[in-house]
């Protein structure tokens, strides 16, 4: 009879996720990922039901990994919340399988419990720096992965638009991996940008409107919940690369139809992206390449253009083999 299975609450996890062990490990599920040889790495599609009486959604985004025999689901509720109601944005779980067996032998926390107390209003704190859990980790290291191999050889300026969880995460690994002469920020409401540049430990700077935030940038990252586009193509230097990590849903968008027309789109999941973006399936852009493809050398890197990585989320970096249960 199989034990009860441990909870790992975010501060544990948090043990396991070093930016350092990360990123290697998201590359090589990336790549395998992209093979084609899909009995290796499984990750269909994600489920989503919408929560009609609250504006949300659950995902449900199950994982299989032959290798090493790794299995477990992530399931994810996330929200278009307004920056004052003080409810989480996102709220995330992962269950970790016996995959012989069946049971459950853990279950994780995906987010910071102060994160869900604090969410929203003061979401900003420096506890929620301290404890930056799988789904902002994840999700930056991802972002990071594709500045590594498509922003421009020269990058001085750095600009994040939206200043919630995910835009601290994102401004954690980037400064940490890259050296950028300037680091802007822009939110929908000047404030919330203002305490976000309050929180970080590292020089920010805050503009008002998106327009000069993103001006001349190098790199642009959208964090925002926004369904309408918050950056557009004739604002974006030529050869920019653009990390799109918002707009997860097939009628939001974070890009406008020039930027997605006129730049080269790369994305975690082709087969994702046809199903679950906005930017992607309204503009009626075509995709270029996956991550994977790129790590893999199936595809190139084109360093040289105006770039963008559409990402949806995908690929939690569990290995059973790091964390041992009784089972
Ligand atoms: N691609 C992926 O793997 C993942 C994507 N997400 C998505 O990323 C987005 C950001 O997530 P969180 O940071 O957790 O959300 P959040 O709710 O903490 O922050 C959203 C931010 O966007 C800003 N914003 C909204 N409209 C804007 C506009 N028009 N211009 C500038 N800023 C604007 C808000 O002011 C707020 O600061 C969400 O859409 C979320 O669903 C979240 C997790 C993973
Ligand atoms: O991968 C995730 O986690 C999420 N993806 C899209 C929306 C919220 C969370």
């Amino acid at each position: 009879m199989a034990d009860q299975p441990v909870f790992l609450s975010n501060d544990v996890v948090a043990r396991f996720l070093s930016y350092d062990e990360l990123i290697p490990r998201l590359e090589e599920v990336l790549g395998k990922f992209s093979r084609g040889n899909s009995s290796d790495v499984v990750q269909p599609v994600r489920c989503v039901i919408p929560i009609h009486n609250h504006s949300g959604f659950l995902g449900l985004m199950p994982a299989y990994i032959a290798h090493e025999d790794t299995l477990c689901t992530k399931m994810v509720a996330f929200y278009r919340r307004e920056e004052n109601v003080n409810l989480p944005s996102t709220q995330a779980t992962v269950l970790l399988f016996n995959p012989e067996y069946g049971n459950v032998t853990a279950v994780m926390d995906g987010l910071d419990i102060t994160h869900k107390r604090t969410a929203a209003v003061s979401a900003i704190s420096a506890k929620v720096m301290d404890g930056l859990d799988i789904t902002h980790k994840r999700t930056a290291a991802v972002s990071a992965i594709s500045a590594k191999l498509l922003m421009p050889a020269q990058s001085d300026v750095l600009c994040i638009l939206g200043c919630g969880h995910q835009a601290v995460s994102h401004y954690e690994i980037f400064t940490k991996l890259f050296s950028f002469k300037e680091v802007r920020v822009c939110s929908r409401r000047l404030e919330t940008a203002e305490r976000f540049a309050a929180g970080v430990q590292g020089p920010v700077k805050v503009l008002s409107s998106a327009k000069e935030a993103v001006h001349g940038a190098d790199i642009i990252i959208t964090v925002t919940n926004s369904s309408k586009p918050v950056l557009f193509g004739e604002w974006v230097k030529p050869g920019a690369h653009i990390v799109a990590v918002g707009a997860c849903r097939p009628d939001w968008r974070e890009l406008d139809d020039v930027l997605m027309r006129d730049a080269v789109i790369y994305v975690d999941s082709r087969e994702g992206a046809a199903v679950e973006s906005g930017d992607i399936i309204l503009s009626g852009a075509e995709v270029f390449a996956e991550l994977g493809e790129v790590l893999n050398g199936t595809r190139p890197a084109l360093r040289n253009k105006t770039t963008v990585f559409k990402s949806l989320g995908k690929f939690f970096p569990l290995r059973t083999g790091k964390i041992r249960f009784k089972e």
